[in-house]
């Protein structure tokens, strides 16, 4: 497949990775634009085999697929560079946090193919979490590419537009949180003298086989936990720590913080 990216950065780069790990495109498939100064994005996809080119009309002219992974404060300005060269032969997946339907439809010729994806990194080892939702103009089969595409590297699911805020926090945002997990779990056993590296191999794969369990066998997070739990154990103790430093209202709190954010993104635009 050739694909075109309209921003080459950190989820530009763990997509096009996992597209080729699925073999669903080849490194020197892909058409990429990056901000003329941003070196390193350009490296980064120069070693994957891709055409560097900072003329974002060039890009959409010359794949039929872009997906659009600049910041949201730049949506506006690549709208205006590709606007007059957009024709319904083309397929835009913005993955762009806050940036709605609506903005990237109004900035764009009417019957504009658009859909709006929420993709998280861990797309690069094919272990992603990607919704998307159609735009107006998009078609069944528009809707079939974004799903074989973003299911090559992870599970993807179609949401309508209004849940996608709070995706946005808990799978895109999401993984941040759990690496801040395995670094303070990792703490607490490098502090009762595990070796940093142990430590964090145990911790990683303990956030794997736990979320495997969730996935594979169906069961309430909440019985799993019990399963785990014996009574006067050291689960329980720990848990109880856990409880007390309010780690639940933490969480929730970070996932509406962070879906907040979104909100104040979309209406800034
Ligand atoms: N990083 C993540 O884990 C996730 C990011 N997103 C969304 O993906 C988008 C990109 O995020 P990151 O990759 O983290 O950002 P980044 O800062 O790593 O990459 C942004 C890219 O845009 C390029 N760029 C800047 N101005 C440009 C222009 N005028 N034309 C073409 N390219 C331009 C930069 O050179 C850079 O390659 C954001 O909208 C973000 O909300 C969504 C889900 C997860
Ligand atoms: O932090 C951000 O703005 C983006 C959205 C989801 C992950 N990264």
């Amino acid at each position: 497949m050739n694909l075109g990216f309209i921003g080459a950065g950190k989820l530009a780069h763990a997509l096009a990775k996992g597209f080729i790990a699925a073999g669903l495109t080849k490194g020197n498939l892909l058409t990429v634009s990056c901000a003329p100064e941003d070196t390193l994005s350009a490296e980064t996809f120069k070693q994957l085999g891709a055409t560097i080119n900072y003329d974002n009309k060039e890009i959409i002219k010359k794949s039929e697929v872009t997906i659009i992974a600049v910041k949201p404060d730049v949506i506006p300005q690549v709208l205006t560079d590709i606007k007059d060269v957009v024709t319904k032969k083309n397929l835009l997946l913005s993955v762009a946090m806050g940036v709605t339907i609506k903005q990237l439809e109004q900035g764009l010729p009417g019957n504009s193919r658009v859909i709006r994806v929420m993709p998280n990194t861990p797309a690069l080892v094919r272990e992603g979490a990607t919704v998307y939702v159609s735009g107006t103009h998009a078609t069944e089969q528009d809707c079939d590419l974004t799903k074989q595409l973003f299911g090559s590297v992870g599970i993807c699911e179609r949401v309508n537009e209004y849940i996608l805020d709070p995706v946005t926090a808990l799978s895109g945002s999401g993984p941040a949180f759990i690496y801040t997990v395995i670094e303070a779990l990792s703490d607490g056993a490098v502090r009762m003298g595990m070796a940093r590296d142990l430590a964090y191999k145990l911790a990683a794969q303990t956030v794997v086989g736990a979320g495997k369990m969730v996935l594979n066998t169906q069961t309430h997070p909440g019985v799993l936990k019990d399963n785990v739990t014996s009574p006067a154990g050291s689960t329980c103790e720990g848990l109880h720590h856990l409880e007390e430093n309010g780690v639940r209202s933490a969480f929730i709190k970070a996932i509406e913080g962070a879906t907040k954010k979104c909100r104040e993104t979309a209406k800034k635009q």
